[in-house]
């Protein structure tokens, strides 16, 4: 498959090169406008039943950390908010930025956060993940925007594994992590029709973006920056800036569960 990255010579401006929907209809990330957003009453309450028995494994795949889940039954699960039918977390990972003042894909009102977290479930009226992942129902990703604040002690777990998973394709298990734990304790959100912020870029993704962010400390920022985009063999190249910036919304909607 066509190699990409988020250098000058394979970063976001060169994705449509290889992945023409790069300039589709309902491509993400979106900078949310709050005020432009509409309140829709109809929005069900976000339900999230996760169960931390399923979680696997933590990996370097050479753009992110991802913690891959075991999804073969309806143990981890989100339903409502935006969503029809049950959808399941199969893995969630990070983007980031070099520096605290920048790193996150959506922003609010033009401001970044320095990380957002996000949360990848998968519609089981498909068969699996595969199935799914092209499909305009296909994907919902819950978006979490981190703050610089106090150190995060459920994160640190995360990123005590990264001295095992620093270069690419590096992977180690990773057990009874209950993701529940990195959400804020309020689910208000924002949502709308999107896609995958990496290439192959599909627009299959129902976003559902959390309109309060969860804390992390610039020191624990600084672990993220540890990780590598390279291989062992190939000169080390920091894991940072592994964000796509906001894309055209093309007229469409985002709504919110609050006022
Ligand atoms: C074929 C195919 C595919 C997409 N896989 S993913 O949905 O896990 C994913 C989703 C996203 S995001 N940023 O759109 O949630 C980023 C990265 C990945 C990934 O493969 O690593
Ligand atoms: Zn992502």
């Amino acid at each position: 498959s066509h190699h990409w990255g988020y250098s000058s010579h394979d970063g976001p401006d060169k994705w449509a090169d290889h992945f023409p929907i790069a300039n589709g209809p309902r491509q993400s990330p979106i900078n949310i406008i709050p005020s432009q957003a509409q309140f829709d009453s109809s929005l069900k309450p976000l339900k999230i039943h996760y169960d931390p028995s399923t979680s696997k494994d933590i990996m370097n795949n050479g753009h992110s950390f991802q913690v891959n889940f075991l999804d073969e039954d309806d143990s981890t699960i989100l339903t409502g908010g935006p969503v029809t039918g049950t959808y399941r977390l199969t893995q969630f990972h990070c983007h980031w930025g070099a520096s605290d003042d920048k790193g996150s894909e959506h922003t609010v009102d033009g401001i970044k956060y320095p990380c957002e977290l996000h949360l990848v479930h998968w519609n089981t009226k498909y068969a699996n993940f595969g199935e799914a992942v092209d499909k305009p129902d296909g994907l919902a990703v819950i978006g979490v925007f981190l703050k610089i604040g106090s150190a995060n002690p459920r994160l640190q777990k995360v990123l005590d594994t990264f001295d095992a998973i620093k270069a690419k394709g590096h992977q180690t298990t990773f057990k009874n992590f209950d993701p529940k734990n990195l959400l804020p304790a309020s689910l208000n959100f924002w949502t709308y029709e999107g896609s995958l912020t990496t290439p192959p870029l599909f627009e299959s993704v129902t976003w559902i973006v959390l309109r309060d962010p969860i804390s992390v400390s610039s020191a624990q920022m600084e672990k993220f920056r540890k990780l590598l985009f390279s291989s062992e063999e190939e000169h080390p190249r920091c894991m940072c800036d592994n964000y796509r910036p906001p894309q055209p919304v093309k007229g469409r909607k985002v709504r919110t569960n609050f006022k």
